[in-house]
């Protein structure tokens, strides 16, 4: 079964516009998982645009599903993740200034840093991710690094799946045969929705979970967050 991890910044981007606490971030992700998310994900900013530490340390202990948090390993980081001890790490090769994540890691060229960030994660029992683009060869090297899985960059796919679907999943499948064939896990987001998300499930059933964050929280404008999740788990069926 492929999980749906309901990304949440954006619930906090709209908290964080008038300074109070609506919608409460909180309560928003324990209704996802009422509603249906196998998971919550959460990519704290260094100048917590959207997601604060506080919001980390409050959503921990009442999460009942998989928590996943994204981010530059930056010192105050990883810190932060080894206190709260979740589920997931996702490492993202983001620059504090970046407005949303534009690439994967050149897993090559970061082999040596990446390796020493993953043990301290690998060490305290936490599942390990790295943010890759759908080239083997930065899979290769993720797992090299002893990552537990990679995440695909899924933006080019969702920019080029509307003129030519076969041509924007192409790389995906040849990234994610490889990281089966390494026998390391697959996960998939940015940019994933109601549009393409059924198309890359079908192609890649195996992939292990998908992280949404912006298309389903715009959808929940119109359709409601409960009926949004029910819709995006559907696209996880054949
Ligand atoms: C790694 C990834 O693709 C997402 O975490 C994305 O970066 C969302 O972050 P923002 O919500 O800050 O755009
Ligand atoms: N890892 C991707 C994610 O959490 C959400 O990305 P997006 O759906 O907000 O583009």
């Amino acid at each position: 079964m492929t999980k749906l991890s309901v990304n949440i910044n954006k619930i906090a981007t709209l908290r964080n516009a008038r300074g109070g606490n609506v919608p409460d971030v909180v309560k928003v992700a324990l209704d996802c998982e009422s509603f249906g998310a196998d998971g919550i994900t959460v990519h704290p900013r260094p100048d917590e645009r959207h997601i604060r530490h506080s919001d980390v340390y409050d959503l921990r202990p009442l999460l009942r599903t998989e928590f996943n948090i994204e981010g530059y390993p930056a010192p105050e980081f990883i810190d932060l993740v080894l206190k709260v001890k979740p589920h997931q790490v996702t490492l993202v090769p983001d620059d504090p200034s970046q407005i949303t994540s534009n690439s994967g890691w050149d897993t090559k060229a970061n082999l040596e840093f990446l390796t020493e960030v993953l043990d301290q994660f690998n060490s305290a029992g936490i599942r390990t991710s790295v943010f890759v683009a759908a080239d083997p060869e930065m899979v290769e090297y993720a797992a090299k690094a002893g990552a537990d899985r990679v995440e695909l960059y899924t933006e080019p796919y969702a920019t080029n799946y509307p003129k030519n679907p076969e041509a924007a999943i192409a790389p995906f499948i040849e990234a994610a045969k490889t990281a089966r064939k390494l026998g390391i896990g697959l996960n998939a987001g940015h940019d994933l929705s109601l549009v393409n998300l059924n198309y890359f499930y079908k192609n890649i059933p195996w992939v292990d979970e998908v992280s949404i964050g912006h298309a389903l929280i715009s959808d929940a404008l119109y359709l409601g967050l409960e009926r949004t999740i029910q819709e995006y788990k559907n696209c996880l069926r054949s």
